[in-house]
């Protein structure tokens, strides 16, 4: 059974976005309409053919990724009758590129044969335009399925102003369209991964498009706030990374003009954009700094304007205050360890300010991660007051667990240190804490994981596991 989008599985209402409405008004009807989707297939082509945008620097030429049906993985045939339509707008589904099926590389390998036996579709979430849907394949991997929501607000928005099912579709599936054009021209580890796609026929409109990407959860914010300083900081390196892969893309500074933590989603702790079809790539053109103001809701910032005509370095920067204001301002200092915390406040100072832009801003979160990673942080622990404590290799205490706050595991006391020093300075600043167990396992940045205990009155044999109880007291 093909995937039919917005059919099944039943799912929550769905709130609007601010995305751009279909059009200004009924402006001309089906040729206004027309217009609409050559424009957008328009910067499809701009972005799956091109180098650098205006004003985006030195151009650089790459391979078309297999934009359409007949690339890896797609089974049927384009429809003989397949050419642009009477109104002027292109064809749908779109032509193939130059670098299609064959091109060497790394590029979308699963198509409609892949999605043809999956089961357990479950509905993740909606936006203005797509619905994504988690499934699993036949292997047992689980990834996300993204269409063009049939019952989302800018299909039923564009269809009330024109009237053209259709029409409306092959609109609004553009914007899927250069996701997946973006997904694969922007390849990076903080981008999410596009695994393939396929053309199929869904409810009444032919070929519809559906997108195969990796799976990722989507970013809470108020969980995040609860959870480990290190997984924080992970999500503002990652953002970090992220920003400076976009300012020096392929493609020229590509920027994120829908920039809010749905847009991302994090895949085992990492975050990814998975939500691209509101990036630009092109700079904006000013006659003078006055042209090149920086609108946020509390503060706005004028960037100078080039001698070619270009406000300078606007789409890095906007990203940078974007990623201050969303997440750098909540994530990264709160419950920092206490010597990082100069350096943390000087990164979301500088960015709230726009003082420094995306590569000092990353070369300063890789010296966080330097510091924290090399134990330099450690420098000021009270090595001194340390208590004696007795260890008991081979061995665990599989109780007398006590909650402390920010714990790996819910009814315990799960935290990781970098060394054992730092293991007995927690012990010793927790009241209740008496014992510790050190596991084998490690956190992202190679941290021991190490569970703190109440006492140690049941100690039992884990040859993966060292305990070490306080010797009085
Ligand atoms: N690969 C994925 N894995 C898990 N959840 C995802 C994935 N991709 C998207 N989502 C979730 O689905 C929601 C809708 O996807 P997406 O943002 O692409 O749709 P949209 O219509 O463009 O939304 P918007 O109106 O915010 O622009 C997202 O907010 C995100 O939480």
């Amino acid at each position: 059974v093909l995937f039919a989008p917005g059919s099944e599985p039943p799912r929550p209402g769905q709130s609007p976005g601010p995305s751009p409405a279909p059009g200004p008004g009924r402006r001309g009807g089906r040729g206004e309409l027309a217009r609409q989707i050559r424009a957008r297939y328009e910067e499809v082509q701009r972005y799956s053919r091109g180098g650098p945008a205006p004003g985006a620097g030195r151009p650089e030429r790459r391979r078309l990724m297999d934009l359409a049906r007949g690339g890896p993985g797609l089974q049927r045939p384009r429809p003989p009758g397949a050419r642009p339509p009477p109104d002027g707008s292109p064809s749908w589904p779109p032509a193939p590129g130059p670098g299609s099926p064959g091109s060497p590389g790394p590029g979308p390998r699963l198509g409609c044969a892949a999605l043809r036996n999956v089961s357990g579709a479950q509905y993740v979430g909606s936006g203005y335009t797509k619905a994504v849907y988690r499934v699993r394949l036949p292997g047992g991997a689980a990834v996300a399925l993204k269409a063009v929501d049939f019952s989302g607000h800018d299909l039923g928005s564009c269809v009330r102003e024109f009237g053209a099912r259709r029409g409306c579709y092959r609109l609004a599936a553009h914007k899927l369209l250069k996701e997946m054009v973006l997904l694969e021209r922007l390849r990076h580890p903080n981008v999410l991964q596009l695994y393939g796609y396929c053309y199929q026929d869904s409810e009444d409109i032919p070929d519809t498009l559906t997108t195969i990407t990796e799976l990722g959860a989507p970013v809470e914010m108020i969980q995040l706030l609860q959870t480990s300083w290190e997984d924080r900081f992970r999500i503002c390196l990652s953002l970090g990374r992220l920003l400076h892969h976009l300012a020096h893309s392929p493609l020229g500074s590509v920027t994120l003009l829908d920039f809010r933590p749905r847009q991302f989603v994090l895949v085992d702790g990492e975050l990814k954009v998975t939500d691209l079809d509101d990036a630009r790539v092109e700079e904006t053109p000013c006659a003078s700094s006055a042209n090149c103001v920086l609108e946020f809701p509390a503060r706005n910032f004028t960037l100078p304007c080039s001698a070619q005509g270009w406000c300078e370095g606007m789409n890095e920067k906007r990203n940078l205050y974007n990623a201050y204001r969303f997440f750098f301002t909540y994530l990264l200092p709160h419950s920092a360890p206490p010597s990082l915390r100069p350096l943390l406040d000087s990164i979301v100072n500088a960015t709230g300010e726009l003082t420094w832009g995306v590569d000092e801003t990353l070369a300063q979160l890789e010296k966080v991660l330097h510091l924290y990673r090399s134990g330099q942080y450690l420098q000021n622990s009270t090595a001194d007051s340390r208590a004696e404590y007795q260890r008991l290799p081979d061995s665990t205490i599989p109780q007398e667990d006590y909650r402390c706050w920010p714990s790996y595991h819910h009814g315990s006391c799960l935290l990781s240190v970098f060394n054992l020093a730092e293991a007995v300075d927690v012990c010793e600043s927790h009241a209740q804490c008496r014992a510790f167990v050190v596991t084998n396992q490690t956190t992202w940045t190679g941290r021991q994981l190490v569970f703190f205990k109440t006492g140690w009155s049941h100690v039992v044999p884990d040859r993966n596991k060292t305990t070490y109880v306080k010797a009085s007291g």
